[in-house]
């Protein structure tokens, strides 16, 4: 007799959430339509408010704009950063999901050397449901993939791992330069795709780029904060470098592993290199004295959820990087404000030890 054919039931389909930033119709999400039609989709309106942003039919979505983050948020709703790709951290503190995919809406399904399609979402939840590996490097790279394993001399005290809690996806043919070197380099291109998956060591700050990017948000959800940027602010696309930092000193506080590698997207749109540098260019020069700020940033012992992390953070924040820019104390105030706030809308997580969800 024939087999029926059935449509196996999507990884985490009821456990993850994809959060989109957007200023324009998501057209782009037809290309994704085979990979992310089954999941609910938070999408974050940024700009004008009374814009109509459509959304290909088929999709399962709520919708916010800035009025609506101000209705959920009221007063706290000034740590939600306004005309910057930053604003989609409201999706993640909005979301009730376990875990968040993140995408911006000028990135498409990329194609793999054999020219098979890439399902990136797919590849974010392998990475965040296998362990990390913080605490020694695997030459071989990922040991829990097909077709490797921890290398000889790998400690077998440490082959069982960290719980995974970020998963970095990268970019083919628009790479994420910053505004130097895009103006440098206007026409380069990544063509280079790399088949591997591997865990940034416990100590290593690295770059996080939002455009590609997936966690288990009870892991280290409240660590997630895109900062103040755009409008009214001195400094834009730092949003998810901030968030990095800040996230990477608090799993390697909690013993959480990061990943960066597979899945790449297609990444399809230039933003504009001079628009890029009025944005960036504090943040180039501030962050040679951000990076050692965060390099040698300790968590006392007894900061043993993600929020008591981020607070103590904050205060460091504002005691050690006020000099560099009065910025900071306001940043400083508004991560205090995001935590409130997501405490507000997830009280049943809210200071759990070790980020550990309900
Ligand atoms: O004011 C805005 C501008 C854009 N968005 C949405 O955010 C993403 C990213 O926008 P875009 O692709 O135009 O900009 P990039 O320079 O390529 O973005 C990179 O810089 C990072 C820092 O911001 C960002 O995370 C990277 O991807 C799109 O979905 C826009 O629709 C917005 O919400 N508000
Ligand atoms: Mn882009």
């Amino acid at each position: 007799m024939a087999q029926a054919s059935v449509t196996p039931t999507p990884l985490l389909k009821d456990e993850l959430d994809i959060v989109i930033p957007t200023i324009r119709n998501l057209d782009f999400l037809e290309m994704w339509r085979p990979f992310f039609q089954q999941y609910h989709l938070i999408i974050v309106q940024d700009g004008d408010p009374s814009k109509t942003i459509k959304v290909p039919d088929g999709f399962d979505y709520e919708l916010y704009n800035r009025n609506d983050i101000n209705r959920i948020l009221g007063p706290k709703a000034s740590c939600i950063s306004f005309k910057d790709s930053a604003c989609r951290c409201f999706g993640y503190m909005i979301s009730k999901k376990k875990y968040i995919f993140t995408i911006d809406d000028d990135c498409f399904v990329a194609k793999d050397p054999s020219g098979k399609e890439i399902n990136a979402l797919e590849q974010h939840i392998k990475n965040l449901l296998c362990p990390s590996t913080p605490f020694f490097f695997n030459t071989l790279y990922d040991p829990y993939r097909d077709g490797a394993d921890f290398v000889r001399g790998y400690p077998f005290s440490l082959r069982e791992g960290a719980p995974t809690a970020v998963s970095h996806g990268l970019w083919l043919n628009i790479p994420d330069y910053d505004a130097p070197t895009q103006l440098v380099k206007p026409l380069e291109r990544n063509t280079r795709f790399v088949d591997a998956v591997m865990t940034i060591p416990k100590g290593t700050l690295f770059p996080m780029c939002g455009m590609n990017l997936a966690f288990n948000r009870e892991l280290i959800g409240p660590a997630m904060y895109f900062g103040l940027m755009g409008d009214g602010q001195p400094i834009g696309r730092y949003d998810d470098m901030w968030a990095g930092w800040c996230m990477k000193v608090i799993c390697d506080h909690l013993g959480l592993g990061v990943k960066t590698g597979l899945p790449y997207i297609w990444h399809s749109k230039a933003s504009n290199p001079f628009v890029n540098l009025k944005k960036e260019y504090k943040g180039i020069y501030w962050q040679e004295e951000l990076i050692p700020f965060f390099q040698s940033a300790t968590l006392p012992k007894d900061c043993t959820s993600v929020q008591k992390c981020y607070i103590e953070l904050s205060k460091q924040v504002k005691a050690k990087l006020g000099k560099v820019d009065e910025y900071f104390l306001k940043l400083a105030d508004a991560m205090v404000t995001w935590i409130e706030a997501w405490d507000e809308l997830n009280p049943s997580a809210a200071e759990q030890p070790n980020g550990a969800g309900k």
